[in-house]
């Protein structure tokens, strides 16, 4: 090869692997101690422990009187408990040696210290205040009505952390809470992991700094270093742009020796093997150790991934699609790791999410599409956020996902399950049926078996993963007398399952029986279910007529028609030699199912992406 790679690892690496190689390097950088004040997303590097009891004391918890609970034994609006007032406390204001013996109380309003020997709280609404001063001050008199526990309406000290305890582990991101709470502790300073720092570089003679109006022929803006710099900044690096270096190597070796004096380096450009892409080479001549430069991946492919004792340094394919790719792949988990996050933070697991919309890539290599993610009564729904080709941007800016596609898949139906990988950003909820149904009707004896029968296999040809509901209205019989399943249904468990290999079964011991519940039940992890029967439900339909036969069902609800005749009465109805047309049908009615709710959720955010 008579390119930069010559003589560097050139074998793909799957990105299982890489990403363990670049995690078993990325080490959290070290510890410093900053004010709480400037901490606000920082990770803790060691645990706080409590210094003291908070709260460090008991406290009222209610503007009324401190009491001992057992002066109340036996009190009633017929008989109420009558106490001597003597004394009053208020929130900062503890008088010290206030104390509260048998029949007495003090006025206390919330905050304050519970006197001594009180141990609950009555509040002003349920006491009477007896005599001319009404209470206000010592030696009036009040009546209580009621009993009190001991504790009630009393804040207990310790409630929040006894003093000795740890009350945020090493690894925890402080929040604005966590910043409520070291102030509670009396904590001015804090143990962080050093935010680890990143060096950005873009590397291209055609890129231009950012700037105002069309750039020149030939020219483009560079959009990876702004995108980096934001992403490493929201992960908890300190990026440092070392902006735009030309396709020159000696410049190009200058950039690269800087940026390696960081923690972390992150290139974008001339990682490819053009004759002015001197990237990866140039870094292996500054000194770092290159390991692999090529990843199994679409895009995002010409990553590469090298390390000095002391710096990390990634070269990513310059087109923004593929560095975006492998940045969130490859470069996101190791800046998690430096900054010091916990094991299970490190790397965010993929997630199982409906496909609203087909995909079809060309199979080969695992794919990564942008996707924008919805979560729906628990169920996740994907869709791709518009184009998602190795030069795209527009996508990335709509995205909160990245949709994985495992190398063999050349497409994906709508409904499908795919796995996604979380991105940061919001992800907006809302509800529909979790599958769709599609019910098979027809005179009893038509044949409305036999057709789900043979439609199954159709569907499945097509990646349609299907599930099938019967209905019956007889009382069948699954389950025998005497059988370990009758028991545990006879002795009231609301569903009972069996579960075996390759067979597993779950009976529902219900009064009423629901056909949305059941559904759902039956629709995890699938994309349809035909049910048989069910012909004065509102729902898509496919008519079995037998011969002679005429329709039963309303023209608006059905599919497809399919006759016992042959050729068909009626033109357009198919029969059972075209199975394939008909599932051609149901796969047609399917995509438009799952884009139209789809369509619901996307909004505005759909015209943007282009469908
Ligand atoms: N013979 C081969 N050619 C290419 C291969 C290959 O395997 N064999 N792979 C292609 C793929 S896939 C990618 S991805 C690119 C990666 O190449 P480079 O990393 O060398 O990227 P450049 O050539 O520098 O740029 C590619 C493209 O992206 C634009 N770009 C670069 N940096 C930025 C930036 N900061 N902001 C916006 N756009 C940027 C650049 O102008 C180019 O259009 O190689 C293929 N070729
Ligand atoms: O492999 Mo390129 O890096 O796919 O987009």
């Amino acid at each position: 090869m008579g390119h930069q790679l010559t003589g560097l690892p050139h074998a793909p690496v799957r990105v299982e692997e890489a990403e363990s190689l670049v995690l078993s390097l990325a080490r959290p950088a070290g510890a410093e101690r900053v004010p709480v004040a400037g901490a606000l997303g920082r990770r803790l590097a060691a645990p706080v422990v409590a210094p003291f009891d908070v709260w460090p004391f008991m406290r009222a918890a209610m503007d009324g009187y401190a009491l001992r609970a057992r002066d109340l034994a036996g009190a009633s609006p017929a008989a109420p408990a009558q106490l001597r007032v003597v004394g009053e406390a208020f929130a900062g204001s503890g008088r010290a040696g206030l104390a509260v013996g048998p029949g007495e109380a003090v006025r206390v309003m919330t905050g304050a210290v519970m006197p001594e020997g009180a141990d609950a709280v009555a509040p002003l609404e349920t006491v009477e205040e007896a005599g001319a001063s009404a209470g206000r001050g010592s030696g009036a008199m009040i009546r209580v009505a009621r009993e009190l526990e001991p504790g009630a309406n009393v804040f207990p000290k310790g409630e929040d952390a006894a003093a000795g305890e740890v009350v945020l582990r090493a690894g925890h991101r402080i929040g604005p809470s966590s910043l409520g709470l070291l102030a509670a502790l009396g904590i001015a300073e804090v143990e962080v992991v050093r935010r680890p720092r990143v060096a950005v570089l873009a590397v291209g003679d055609e890129l231009l700094e950012r700037g105002a109006g069309a750039p020149p022929p030939g020219r483009v803006y560079d959009a990876n270093t702004p995108a980096l710099v934001a992403a490493l900044e929201e992960l908890g690096a300190l990026s440092r742009p070392l902006g735009v270096v030309r396709d020159d190597p000696d410049a190009l070796e200058e950039a690269i020796r800087t940026g390696l004096s960081f923690d972390m380096l992150v290139i974008t450009g001339g990682a490819s093997v053009g004759d002015r892409d001197f990237t990866v080479a140039t870094l292996a001549r500054a000194g770092a150790q290159v390991r692999f430069t090529r990843l199994l991946l679409k895009p995002g492919k010409a990553a590469t991934f090298a390390h000095t004792d002391r710096c990390l340094a990634f070269a990513l394919p310059g087109n923004p699609g593929a560095a975006m790719t492998a940045f969130w792949l490859l470069v996101a988990p190791a800046v998690r790791a430096m900054a010091g996050a916990p094991p299970e933070e490190i790397m965010p697991g993929r997630v199982p999410a409906r496909l609203m919309q087909p995909v079809r890539v060309r199979p080969g290599r695992p794919h990564y599409l942008w996707g924008r993610m919805a979560s729906c009564r628990g169920v996740r729904a994907v869709w791709p956020a518009g184009p998602s080709g190795t030069a795209v941007i527009r996508s990335q800016a709509l995205a909160n996902a990245l949709i994985a596609l495992p190398a063999e898949v050349a497409q994906a139906p709508a409904g499908s399950v795919v796995e996604v990988l979380p991105l940061p950003g919001e992800v907006p909820a809302f509800d529909w049926l979790p599958v769709p149904t599609l019910s098979v009707v027809g005179p009893h004896d038509s044949g409305k078996t036999t057709l789900i029968e043979a439609l199954l296999p159709e569907l499945a040809r097509r990646g349609i993963r299907a599930g099938a509901l019967k209905h019956d209205v007889h009382g069948f019989v699954m389950d025998y007398e005497g059988k370990d399943t009758w028991r545990l249904g006879r002795a009231g468990a609301e569903r009972v399952g069996i579960a075996g290999p390759g067979r597993s079964a779950v009976l529902w011991h219900r009064e009423a029986y629901a056909f949305d519940a059941m559904v759902a039940l039956l629709g995890e992890g699938l994309q349809l279910v035909l049910t048989e029967g069910y012909k004065s439900a509102r729902m898509p339909k496919i008519e079995v007529v037998p011969e002679g036969g005429s329709l039963l069902s309303p023209a608006a609800e059905l599919l497809a028609v399919v006759s016992r005749q042959q050729p068909p009465p009626q033109p357009e109805w198919l029969t059972f030699a075209d199975l394939g047309a008909v599932a051609e049908r149901v796969e047609r009615w399917l995509e438009r199912w799952y884009r139209e709710k789809a369509e619901a959720v996307l909004g505005h955010d759909r015209e943007a992406a282009r469908p």
